[in-house]
């Protein structure tokens, strides 16, 4: 059977791998820096999928309250320490390899699509031995506009050879950006979601990396 995409787009944070140990370790040292206390990886978890501004001003609302001044304070901080720490507790998914060979094995090209800055995701994919099987990669701050917005999903399917694709996430934001873009989702149920994953309305959910093949062949459209 002829496989039905050509592309499939990956989030990275929460899809890809488990980022939620090094993106705490940074958000915390940058709290620390401003005078706040940490916080736990689990409730960082819910705060990851826009951008890392968006985790810093999430970060100091709840711990006592952000401003502008404060996120702008804090962003080289923690774009320097996260840089310098970005793949020390990070972890790929189980299967994530496995279901990449499959996928380039079927002449499927592989995208990347997250709302990290581009040159901390090149690095995390760098560090991760991964750069060899992206043939695209765009962040959030690629483009004028981030995820939701569908511009950085079709930059990253273009730039990947374009044709028929699907997008795989883990967040509300992956899920309103595949709506958006008219693309399948395919949902992974393990990664930084805020929401029971079911609410996502994805086309599709796994629990597991050996589900994608067999779920993409389902929602083919
Ligand atoms: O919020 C971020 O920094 C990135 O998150 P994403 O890889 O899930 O888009
Ligand atoms: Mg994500």
């Amino acid at each position: 059977m002829v496989f039905p995409f050509n592309v499939v787009a990956f989030d990275l944070d929460g899809t890809l791998a488990d980022t939620a140990p090094d993106l705490t370790d940074a958000l915390n040292h940058v709290l620390g820096e401003l005078g706040r206390p940490g916080i736990p990886a689990e409730t960082v978890r819910n705060l990851v999928g826009h951008g890392a501004r968006a985790l810093l001003r999430k970060g100091l609302a709840v711990t006592g309250g952000s401003t502008e001044e404060l996120v702008e304070r804090g962003f080289p901080l923690f774009m320097d320490f996260y840089g310098r720490n970005i793949c020390k507790g990070t972890a790929p998914y189980p299967g994530v390899e496995a279901a990449m060979d499959a996928l380039a094995q079927q002449g499927v090209a592989l995208a990347l699509c997250t709302n990290k800055p581009e040159s901390l995701a090149v690095q995390l994919i760098d560090a991760l031995g991964w750069r060899g099987r992206f043939r695209s990669i765009v962040g959030g701050d690629t483009l004028p506009v981030r995820k939701p917005d569908p511009a950085p999903l079709f930059k990253a399917i273009m730039d990947a050879g374009g044709g028929r694709a699907a997008f795989v996430g883990d967040s509300i934001t992956d899920a309103d950006t595949a709506r958006a873009a008219s693309l399948p989702l395919v949902a992974v149920s393990f990664g930084f979601s805020d929401r029971p994953v079911a609410e996502l309305g994805a086309s599709a959910v796994i629990d597991h990396f050996d589900e994608l093949v067999p779920a993409l062949y389902q929602v083919k459209r």
